[in-house]
């Protein structure tokens, strides 16, 4: 098995990775909730059918009382009326503050069950059980969880470790092609802000099958960036801003697509790739950067530009959260591995998208 631990004051927690353990689900969660009495698990209506009794079934052996909550699958279930669902679900369930909830599926799934875990009762022990490859190497480590409101993505949300993560490489076989995808916008993005040699080795293998014939080490490498990230910057007033590589841009083409045209894989694509033309602009990013960005991100099936109005810029950089006053925190390549956060007026950003 392969394992990490994120190192945070008073909540450390391990992110566990091995084939099959899905099977050991209940087992592993008892290790680490000694007192709890019921488990939540909240799943969604794709996951669901494949994975939730084995689960359920796993946590119920060692020894917890199981309720299995089911919401519709995708992102607008991201929703304040599906978080007052889950509140009902969980008390007429009688969940009290020593249990726990746990996420099984996606990073919709994650954020959502994430932020009711957060909140309900001022807060309950979480645990993520990640099924999409981005909910493995991005959504379930770090503790961001978040819902949407009607004016922009994650605009609601908390900063809510949990207190382990599970994953099972053996459930991305299950996944649709253009959600495996999704998830390889993701670990492009860590190629491209910290490790240009991880990059490289993508690039050589942008197919499902190579991929997965590496996917423990690729788990693990995202991961661990990950880790050393959050480490450093749990709160996101620095460091931690550099994870947001594509997210500005790629925010505002979810937005723009109502949440249901793009996939936020494929809006963080095509905003990695904006991101990328428009450090070149400001002379910041090598200017042979774009071609190569692009060249794997359209090999891996996903889009390299999305269009996107001024309106719809505007209204989405000014709800970023890197942004302070009339300024915003822009992430920039200044080569390919390397990523630095480059202070603009929102407007002259504005400006230089369009
Ligand atoms: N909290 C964070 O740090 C963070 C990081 C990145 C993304 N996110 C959020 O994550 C969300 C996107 O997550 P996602 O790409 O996992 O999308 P998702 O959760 O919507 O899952 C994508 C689709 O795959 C299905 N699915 C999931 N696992 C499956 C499996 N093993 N087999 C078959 N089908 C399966 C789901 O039902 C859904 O239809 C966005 O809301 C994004 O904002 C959060
Ligand atoms: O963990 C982080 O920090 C990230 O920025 C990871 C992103 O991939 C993720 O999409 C995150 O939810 C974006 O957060 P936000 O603060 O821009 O809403
Ligand atoms: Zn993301």
């Amino acid at each position: 098995m392969k394992s990490l631990t994120v190192s945070l004051p008073g909540r450390s927690y391990d992110i566990l990775i091995e084939r099959g353990l899905l099977d050991a689900a209940g087992v592993i969660t008892r290790s680490v909730l000694l007192h709890a009495t019921r488990i939540a698990v909240v799943t969604d209506s794709n996951v669901g059918p494949i994975y939730a009794s084995r689960v359920a079934t796993r946590m119920a052996a060692a020894g917890f009382q199981v309720k299995v909550i089911t919401i519709p699958a995708g992102e607008t279930s991201k929703s304040l009326d599906m978080l007052g669902e889950l509140y009902q679900e969980f008390l007429s369930f009688g969940l009290t503050r020593t249990d726990a909830v746990v996420a099984l599926g996606g990073g919709v799934v994650g954020d959502l069950a994430g932020f009711a875990a957060a909140t309900v009762l001022r807060g309950v022990d979480f645990i993520q059980i990640p099924t999409t490859l981005l909910a493995q190497v991005d959504s379930s480590v770090g503790g961001k969880v978040a819902i949407d409101l009607q004016a922009g993505k994650n605009l609601a949300g908390a900063f809510w470790q949990p207190k382990l993560v599970i994953m099972d490489p053996d459930v991305l076989d299950t996944l649709p092609q253009a959600v495996f995808m999704d998830g390889m916008a993701e670990v492009v993005k860590y190629g491209c802000i910290k490790d240009g040699d991880f990059f490289a080795f993508l690039a050589q293998r942008p197919d499902r099958k190579l991929l997965m014939d590496e996917i423990e080490h690729i788990l693990f490498t995202c991961c661990d960036i990950k880790r050393a990230v959050v480490e450093q910057d749990e709160r996101d007033t620095g460091e931690r801003m550099l994870l947001n590589f594509g997210h500005t841009l790629g925010h505002a083409y979810e937005l723009a697509g109502g949440y249901e045209r793009w996939s936020h894989g494929q809006a963080v694509a095509a905003g990695m790739c904006a991101a990328a033309h428009l450090g070149v602009k400001l002379g910041v990013t090598p200017p042979d950067l774009p071609e190569r960005l692009e060249g794997l991100v359209s090999a891996l099936g996903l889009p390299t530009a999305i269009p996107c109005t001024a309106e719809e810029y505007a209204a989405a950089v000014g709800l970023d959260k890197k942004g302070t006053g009339n300024d915003i925190r822009v992430i920039l390549l200044d080569a390919l591995g390397h990523a630095i956060p480059r202070r603009m007026d929102k407007q002259a950003l504005l400006e230089a998208l369009v």
